[in-house]
């Protein structure tokens, strides 16, 4: 039933995941001055913060830096750190970037932005009736199965569907999920014009207390634990690849048993080069590929005949293929997981990081 890929190309595909390609501009969106937010506001605003359910990730988390400071201290006149200061550069691009707004008005946007976090935090964790729970338990992925199908659709449209860190724990969760569930198969897609692009840059900003060392460990093991779930995922693995697909996205497209793309995902980013889906399809990458206008429908009139073939046999079919590969694809997981934690502390990843913060910091 499913087209296998190459074990050769599979292992290709885990090779350079360390390709940085470019940067988004960070932009922040101020809100107007409708009202004056009084001190005490701004004093229970920041208490809020300290209390706030999720992480509202490092781009948010600058915002209210940037505010907070020209709030309590004006426009930025500290010295700019140096380049390979990242972390404090990005920090001061943003308060810089506030120029000479005043503090009143530098209040008031840190009081609504924390009031919109606060009340979105509070929504996102009210369970809807009648809608299934399983779509509650992410934040970044929306699973749903149905006709034998478990579907797991990278669900960050508004980043492009790049894949922060909490995102990768949540693919690695709902792999893990529809391995022991009753569908016959997993299908991967995007939600939005992209499939997506790639790992979240922005994840290189969140330093642990243990320094650029710790963080590199982490990643290590976090590209080996994510990589290794789609290694050992045990049924038919489909991908559904809506749009464009960058970086890491691309790489462990060998991993998958059928690659099934539009030909809008014209931007295959790999290797630092773009390859359409056509070409990708030539290169044994992409099973498949079908006009945008019809994809969506063509793409599931397949994989729901796909899904009423008998089960155990597909399942032990893939297995029987994977497993004649299976060591060989975790121990290049392994070299590759290692020379990643080398990598992410070379000149050439860490000027990849400052060109990234500082051409997002650029308003
Ligand atoms: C555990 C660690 C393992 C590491 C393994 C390594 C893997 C290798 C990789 O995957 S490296 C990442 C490769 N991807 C990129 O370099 C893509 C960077 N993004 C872009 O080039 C562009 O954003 C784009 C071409 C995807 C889309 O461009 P467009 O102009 O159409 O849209 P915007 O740039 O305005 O993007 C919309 C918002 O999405 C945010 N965003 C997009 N991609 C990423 C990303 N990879 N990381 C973080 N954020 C991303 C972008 O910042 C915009 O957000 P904003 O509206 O808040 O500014």
């Amino acid at each position: 039933m499913v087209a296998r890929l190459a074990p050769r190309w599979c292992l290709r595909a885990l090779r350079s995941p360390l390709q940085v390609i470019g940067f988004p501009s960070l932009q922040l969106h101020m809100s107007g001055i409708a009202m004056r937010a009084s001190q005490e506001d701004f004093e229970n605003a920041l208490n809020q913060v300290k209390l706030l359910k999720k992480d509202p990730g490092n781009e948010v988390k600058l915002k209210l830096y940037a505010l907070y400071k020209q709030a309590t201290e004006g426009p930025c006149n500290m010295p700019k750190p140096g380049v390979f200061d990242f972390i404090n550069k990005a920090k001061w691009d943003a308060w810089d970037a506030l120029g000479n707004l005043p503090k009143e008005t530098a209040r008031q946007n840190y009081v609504d932005l924390v009031s919109s976090l606060s009340s979105s935090s509070e929504s996102s964790n009210q369970v809807q009736p009648g809608t299934d729970r399983k779509q509650q338990e992410y934040e970044n992925l929306v699973v749903t199965s149905e006709d034998g199908i478990t579907k797991i659709t990278l669900n960050r449209p508004t980043k492009k569907n790049a894949i922060n860190t909490q995102m990768y724990q949540e693919i690695i969760l709902a792999l893990k999920a529809a391995s022991n569930d009753d569908s016959i198969l997993t299908v991967v897609t995007g939600n939005g014009d992209y499939y997506c692009s790639g790992n979240d840059l922005t994840n290189f900003m969140d330093i642990p207390p243990g320094g650029v060392e710790e963080k590199a460990k982490q990643s290590a093991v976090l590209l080996r634990d994510f990589v290794g779930s789609f290694i050992d995922f045990p049924k038919p693995l489909i991908a559904v690849v809506n749009g464009p697909a960058m970086g890491i996205s691309v790489t462990i497209l060998g991993l998958f048993d059928a690659v099934y793309a539009s030909d809008r995902a014209t931007e295959m980013l790999i290797f630092g080069k773009k390859l359409t889906a056509g070409e990708a399809c030539a290169q044994g990458l992409v099973t498949e590929v079908f006009p945008d206008s019809t994809f969506q429908k063509e793409v599931w009139t397949r994989l729901k005949a796909y899904s009423k073939l008998p089960k155990n046999a597909m399942k032990i079919s893939k297995q029987v293929i994977r497993n004649m590969e299976k060591e060989k694809l975790h121990a290049v997981n392994a070299e590759e997981s290692s020379v990643l934690q080398e990598r992410c502390l070379s000149d050439e990843c860490i000027n990849a990081a400052v060109n990234f913060l500082s051409k997002r910091a650029k308003l």
